[in-house]
C-alpha cells in the first residue's frame, strides 16, 4: 500500500496557481526526494498534505487515510520537519519534547530521548528561543522522531547544520528506514538527495516534470569523456551517444545503450583519441541539467 498518494492536487493563491495538478505516489520504506527551484511548489504541496492549508482541487492520501478527513489520526504517525522552525522561545527543549509526546500520547523513552540529545549534541534544559539556528533545527528533528512516525515529512531539514551532525542524522533516517519508516524528504542538498534517496520527484512552476529511479539512472546512463584532436562527434552520435558539451579537443557524451557496442566503438577509435573516461552519470550534475531546462521541457 503506498504511504503518500497525491491524484491531481492543485492550489491557486487568488489567480496564481502554485501547484497545478500534481500526481505521484510513494511506497512504505522509500526515501524519496523532492526537488525543484526556488517557488517550485514543494513548501506548498507539503503544506497540503499536512492540511496546514486547504487544496483548490484533487485528492491527498496519507497511510492509506484522507487527508483532510482523517488528518488528526494521519498527523500521530507522521513526523515533520518544517524548513522555518518556530516554537514559543520561552519554552525549554526538555518541554518541547513532553509536549510532542504528549500530543502522541505517549510516555515516552528516557534512553532513546539521551541518545538523541547526545547524537544531535542538544542541551534539554536550554529555552528554545535561547537558540542557534542550527539547534533549533536539531530540536524540531527530535521532535520529528520520538514518537516512532510510520512517515516523516522533512523540509529543507538539513539547512543550518554541520557537517558531523548533518551525518548523524542520515544514519538516524537510514536507520528508520530500514525499520520500514518512509522517508520523504524536500532538500536543495542535491548531494544528500543523490547519496539518500531511491526514487525523485521534480517540481517546477507547480507542475510534476517527472519521477525518476535514481537507481536506474545511475546503473543505465554512462558519460563518456574523450580527447582528441579530432573528435570523434559523427561516430559516436551513429552508436546512439549524445555529445553535451564540447570543447576544441574534449568532448563529453551520455550513452545509454550496449555496452558491448559501446567499447568495441571506443576500442577502433583509440588510435586517434589522447584519453578516454567512462563513467556512471553523476546525478548532481544531471539535477543541474533539470534545473536549467526551459519550462514546458520534460526531464
Ligand atoms: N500564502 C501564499 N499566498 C500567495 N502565494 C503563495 C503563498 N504561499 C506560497 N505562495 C507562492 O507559491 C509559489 C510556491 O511556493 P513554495 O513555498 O511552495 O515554493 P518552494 O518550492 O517550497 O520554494 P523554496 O525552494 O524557495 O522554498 C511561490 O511563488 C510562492 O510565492
Amino acid at each position: 500500500m503506498p504511504v503518500i498518494e497525491l491524484s491531481h492536487i492543485s492550489k491557486r493563491f487568488g489567480k496564481f496557481v502554485a501547484v497545478n495538478d500534481v500526481s505521484f505516489t510513494v511506497e512504505k520504506g522509500e526515501f524519496f526526494g523532492f526537488i525543484g527551484p526556488n517557488g517550485a511548489g514543494k513548501s506548498t504541496t507539503m503544506n497540503m498534505m499536512l492540511n496546514f492549508i486547504k487544496s483548490s482541487g484533487g485528492k491527498i492520501k496519507l497511510l492509506g487515510k484522507n487527508v483532510p478527513e482523517h488528518d488528526l489520526d494521519v498527523k500521530k504517525q507522521i513526523g515533520y520537519v518544517p524548513s522555518d522552525v518556530r516554537f514559543y522561545p520561552q519554552l525549554r527543549v526538555r518541554d518541547l519534547f513532553r509536549y510532542t509526546l504528549d500530543f502522541h500520547h505517549m510516555k515516552g523513552d528516557s534512553a532513546e530521548l539521551k541518545r538523541y540529545c547526545d547524537l544531535f549534541q542538544i542541551d534539554p534544559q536550554k529555552k528554545f528561543g535561547d537558540l542557534s539556528l542550527g539547534n533549533k533545527k536539531k530540536v524540531a528533528l527530535v521532535c520529528a522522531l520520538i514518537h516512532h512516525p510510520e512517515l516523516i515529512i522533512m523540509d529543507e531539514p538539513t539547512n543550518g547544520l554541520d557537517p558531523l551532525i548533518h551525518a548523524r542524522l542520515f544514519r538516524v533516517l537510514k536507520e528508520k528506514q530500514e525499520q520500514g519508516v518512509t522517508i520523504f524528504l524536500s532538500s536543495h542538498n542535491l548531494k544528500e538527495v543523490e547519496d539518500y534517496c531511491s526514487r525523485i520527484a521534480f517540481i517546477r512552476s507547480g507542475k510534476l516534470i517527472g519521477v525518476e529511479d535514481l537507481t536506474q539512472v545511475n546503473q543505465n546512463v554512462k558519460v563518456i569523456t574523450v580527447k582528441a584532436d579530432q573528435l570523434p562527434i559523427a561516430v559516436m552520435e551513429k552508436i546512439g551517444a549524445t555529445c553535451v558539451k564540447k570543447t576544441d579537443h574534449e568532448a563529453r557524451f551520455t550513452y545509454e545503450g550496449n555496452m558491448a557496442q559501446l567499447f568495441s566503438t571506443l576500442s577502433n577509435l583509440s588510435p586517434q583519441l589522447d584519453d578516454v573516461t567512462v563513467a556512471n552519470r553523476d546525478l548532481e550534475e544531471q539535477f543541474m541539467a533539470m534545473y536549467e531546462r526551459q519550462e514546458g521541457e520534460r526531464l
